[in-house]
């Protein structure tokens, strides 16, 4: 469904991605996990297309625009405009007719549909970009930590709304409750490549939770 290859990135003489290769089947859900400057979001930007790499590729036959779904790291907004409006804009430009309305109450922003974007909070923002992201229904979804800044109740119906959508996902994530019961694959990013790949099936079976799987592969080999 989606592959990258061998993606190498650098920053000045700073070499982040030293080739990162890995494949999404239909279905799965991954969690993409590193350490704080490991690369995650490098990697999610270059997948987006908001950032060049060095060299590699990434290959898909998934319609960029309608079938795949991005929530960078940062929220790209319109601020100046009312959460009604850029819902509609976001809609009018993938050429999908929606119910507004309907469309806020899954991330239960529908008493804020009159707000401007930029009167909302850091919790709020997340939501609407998750929102924006899903808005087209896409077959695969790229998110970047997108339970950061939301209140407890928004976590818990973030990854309730995810489950029921049943998107083929790859979330970057530092929310380890979550990993164990809703993704079904874990990828490590460290030293600029992926240093693990495992089924959260086959952790399980070997008796370690998630957190204890990447302990064991980020902390003890540091
Ligand atoms: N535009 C840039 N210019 C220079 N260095 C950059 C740039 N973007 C990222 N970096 C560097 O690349 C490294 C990886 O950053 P990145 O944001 O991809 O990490 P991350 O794994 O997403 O971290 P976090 O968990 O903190 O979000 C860091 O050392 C960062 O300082």
């Amino acid at each position: 469904m989606f592959r990258v290859d061998e993606i190498k990135k650098s920053f000045k003489n700073k070499e982040v991605l030293k080739g990162v290769s890995f494949s999404i089947e239909e279905g799965e859900k991954v969690a993409l996990l590193g350490n704080n400057g490991a690369g995650k979001s490098t990697l999610m930007k270059i997948i987006a297309g908001q950032l060049e790499a060095n060299s590699g590729t990434v290959k898909t036959a998934l319609d960029y625009q309608t079938e795949i779904g991005m929530m960078p790291q940062g929220d790209i907004l319109i601020e100046d405009l009312t959460v009604s409006d850029l819902v509609q804009l976001k809609s009018a430009m993938n050429r999908i007719a929606i119910d507004v309305d309907k469309a806020l109450e899954k991330v239960s922003l529908q008493d804020f549909k009159k707000q401007y974007v930029g009167g909302l909070s850091g919790g709020q923002k997340r939501r609407l970009s998750l929102l924006l992201s899903i808005l087209n229904s896409p077959k695969l979804i790229f998110l970047d930590e997108p339970t950061t800044g939301m209140d407890l109740e928004s976590v818990d119906r973030f990854w309730k709304l995810l489950e029921k959508e049943k998107y083929t996902s790859v979330i970057v994530t530092h929310d380890f409750n979550q990993i164990d019961h809703f993704f079904t694959k874990v990828m490590i990013l460290k030293n600029g490549r992926i240093a693990a790949t495992e089924s959260v099936e086959e952790i399980h079976r070997q008796g370690k939770t998630i957190e204890e799987f990447y302990r064991e592969k980020v902390e003890k080999e540091a």
